[in-house]
């Protein structure tokens, strides 16, 4: 998917909301255990139930790989459900991989031919010959952690490196790498006043910035600091949504409060465009 398809979605759908589908066996409702593909069953009622009201799905593989060989191939149906059925929303793999170049390579093409995802996440520890393997894919995206949204992000992402925060000099330098118009960033919502800096090194870049919901981050800080001419945001809420109940209605629950994300989202859309 191109750019442009996904800001196009956000404006037809009011809506920037990215749901992560991060699969934890023990929170799914108890009936779902009985199915032949606990994970894809529940993955399939929560895509049908909230798509209209999100641009983006987020598998975190954790999740799967958690559950061996059924876990990957629960991955793998969960992604060509949405392919086939849904084309025009956009797919993360929360994989935050990289390595050196050949083996990177095969992580892309893993994610991006063989599964078939729009985008994956990538640690940009590794540095320039890590992440460019994955930016070398036309009409693919490569989302580098910048800013997490977690504690530990302040054990090196915020020390300063030669007197600038070490995610700045990822945002400054990864903007020279080859096919870095294909680059997208992690922002954590729990650093949302970081994201004025930000925007300054990379006004035109998307964003995508979980940490909305279970995490306690605020979606209004978010759209304030963060949003650019494009919207340039994609925000995941994952438990907040998927978890909503553990019941039958699990599925009806999901959708109510992706849809009272979505109404907050259509109102800061509304204040901006
Ligand atoms: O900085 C980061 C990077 C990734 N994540 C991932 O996003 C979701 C958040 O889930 P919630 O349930 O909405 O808290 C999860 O997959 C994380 O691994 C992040 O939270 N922060």
């Amino acid at each position: 998917m191109t750019t442009k398809q996904l800001i196009a979605q956000i404006h037809k759908k009011k809506s920037f909301l990215c749901v992560g589908l991060d699969v934890d066996l023990t929170k799914i409702p108890e009936h779902l255990l009985k199915e032949e593909d606990p994970i894809f069953a529940f993955n399939k009622a929560i895509i049908d139930a909230t798509h209209e009201f999100c641009v983006a799905y987020k598998p975190n593989t954790a999740f799967y790989e958690a559950y061996g060989i059924k876990g990957w191939m629960a991955l793998e149906k969960t992604i060509n459900y949405l392919n086939t059925n849904y084309p025009e929303i956009f797919t993360i793999a929360d994989a935050k991989r990289g390595d050196i170049g050949n083996t990177s390579t095969m992580y892309a093409k893993a994610f991006f031919d063989d599964l078939g995802f729009d985008s994956v996440t990538i640690a940009p520890y590794m540095g320039k010959d890590s992440v460019e393997p994955f930016l070398a894919f036309e009409d693919k995206h490569t989302i580098l952690l910048a800013l997490t949204s977690n504690e530990g992000a302040f054990d090196f992402q915020t020390k300063k490196l030669e007197g600038t925060a070490l995610y700045k000099q990822v945002l400054e330098t990864s903007k020279t790498y080859k096919n870095a118009q294909n680059l997208m960033y992690v922002v954590g919502a729990t650093k949302a006043t970081y994201l004025q800096e930000i925007r300054q090194i990379v006004p035109d870049n998307f964003l995508l910035v979980p940490g909305v919901g279970a995490q306690g981050g605020s979606l209004k800080e978010v759209c304030n600091y963060g949003m650019n001419k494009n919207v340039g945001l994609l925000v995941n809420s994952s438990r907040g949504i998927i978890y909503a109940s553990k019941g039958e209605n699990f599925a009806q629950e999901a959708m109510k409060n992706a849809k009272e994300l979505q109404n907050q989202m259509a109102q800061e859309l509304a204040r901006k465009f």
